[in-house]
C-alpha cells in the first residue's frame, strides 16, 4: 500500500497537531504507513506584515496546501479549524475528520517576572497586551480597560520568546510597537508547544468567548477520495463535529471573513446543545451577543438561529466595518 501523506505547516504547533492525527490514525489502523509532509507557507515566512493583508494565515496556508491535495501530492491536510474560512466552501475538498476538542479557551501569558496581581491591580494600567486577533483585543479592552493593546504576531512559541526577550514587534508600515508585557493565546496551542506552564490565567468562556472552532484540529481531503475518507472517518469525533457544525453555521450566516470579529462556542450536555456567539467592535465598544439552546442533533439549525439573531441586532454593520480592504 502507498504511504498515507498528510500535509502540514512547519510550525511547532502545526507539527504537534499533525503528529496527534498520525497517532490516532495509527491506533485505529495499525497497518497504515503514514508520512508527514511539511510545507513552508507565505503565512510563515512573512512575519512582519499584518495577517489581515493576505487574508489571515488560514487564507495563505489553506490555498497552498489545497492545491497539493487536488494535484494528488497529498492524501490529506491538517488545519486548525479556527483558521479555516467560514464564508466559503472549497469545491472538491471536504473536512473528513475533526479530532476531539482540546481546551477551547484563551489564556493570559505574562512576561517572566510580572505577577498576575501586579498586572490586574489597576485594570492593566501601564501594561501592553499583544495580540493579533480582533476578538481577543475587543474582550481584553473590556476586561483590562486601562491596558494598551498592541499588534503582536508570530507562531505560539516564537511569540512567547519575543515576550520574554522584550522584543519589539515590527509593523508593516516600518514602525514598531512593544515590548509586550502580556499575550493572549489559545490554551490548546500553548499546550501543544509544551508551554502550558506559562498560562497565568484562564479566561472563562463568558469573559472571552472562544473563536469558532478553537481547540479543534481538522483533517481535510479530496471529497471523491473515498478510501481516504474511510480512513479519516476512524478518528472523527462526533461531539467536536456537532459543535463545529453549529459554530461554523454562525460564520456562514454572517458571511464572516478570515479575521472577522466573531466569536462562537457550543457545548453539549446530554442531548442539549448550548451555542453562544458574538460580534465585536474592534475597539471593544460594541458587543452583540446571542445565546440559544436546542437539540444537540440539530447543530446547524441552532447555528442558523443564533446567526440570524445576531444579524437582526446589527451584526452585519460591525463585520463590514472590520473587513480588510
Ligand atoms: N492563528 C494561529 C492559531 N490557530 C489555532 C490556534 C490555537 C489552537 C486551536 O485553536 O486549535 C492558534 C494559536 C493561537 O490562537 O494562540
Amino acid at each position: 500500500m502507498t504511504r498515507f501523506r498528510i500535509g502540514t505547516r512547519k510550525s511547532t504547533m502545526a507539527l504537534a497537531q499533525t503528529e496527534e492525527i498520525a497517532r490516532r490514525l495509527q491506533a485505529a489502523i495499525p497497518s497504515l504507513d503514514i508520512e508527514i509532509v511539511k510545507f513552508e507557507t507565505t503565512g510563515d515566512s512573512d512575519q512582519t506584515s499584518k495577517l489581515l493583508t493576505h487574508g489571515g494565515k488560514g487564507g495563505a496556508f489553506v490555498a497552498e496546501i489545497r492545491r497539493a491535495m487536488l494535484d494528488g501530492r497529498l492524501h490529506a491536510a491538517m488545519h486548525s479549524l479556527k483558521d479555516m474560512p467560514g464564508n466559503e466552501e472549497t469545491p472538491g475538498l471536504v473536512i473528513a475528520a475533526l479530532l476531539s476538542r482540546d481546551p477551547p479557551g484563551d489564556v493570559l501569558v505574562l512576561r517572566r517576572g510580572l505577577s498576575l496581581d501586579e498586572f490586574r491591580k489597576d485594570g492593566g494600567r501601564g501594561f501592553k497586551i499583544g495580540t493579533n486577533a480582533v476578538r481577543r483585543a475587543a474582550y481584553a479592552r473590556r476586561l483590562f480597560p486601562q491596558a494598551e493593546l498592541i499588534h503582536f504576531r508570530g507562531a505560539a512559541d516564537t511569540r512567547i520568546r519575543k515576550l520574554d526577550n522584550g522584543e519589539l514587534q515590527r509593523l508593516p508600515d516600518g514602525g514598531a510597537v512593544g515590548p509586550a508585557d502580556a499575550l493572549i493565546m489559545a490554551r490548546s496551542g500553548l499546550e501543544r508547544v509544551g508551554l502550558s506552564d506559562r498560562a497565568s490565567f484562564d479566561f472563562a468562556a463568558a469573559d472571552m468567548l472562544p473563536a469558532v472552532g478553537q481547540g479543534i484540529v481538522a483533517v481535510e481531503c479530496p471529497s471523491l477520495d473515498w478510501e481516504t475518507r474511510r480512513i479519516l472517518a476512524t478518528i472523527d469525533d462526533g461531539a467536536a463535529r456537532s459543535c463545529a457544525d453549529a459554530e461554523r453555521e454562525v460564520l456562514w450566516v454572517l458571511n464572516g471573513h478570515c479575521n472577522s470579529p466573531i466569536a462562537g462556542f457550543a457545548t453539549i450536555d446530554r442531548d442539549q446543545m448550548t451555542l453562544t456567539a458574538s460580534v465585536l467592535d474592534e475597539d471593544g465598544g460594541r458587543f452583540i451577543e446571542a445565546q440559544r439552546a436546542g437539540p444537540a442533533d440539530r447543530p446547524r439549525e441552532l447555528g442558523r438561529a443564533v446567526g440570524l439573531e445576531l444579524l437582526a441586532n446589527g451584526a452585519a454593520e460591525l463585520i463590514e466595518r472590520s473587513r480588510p480592504r
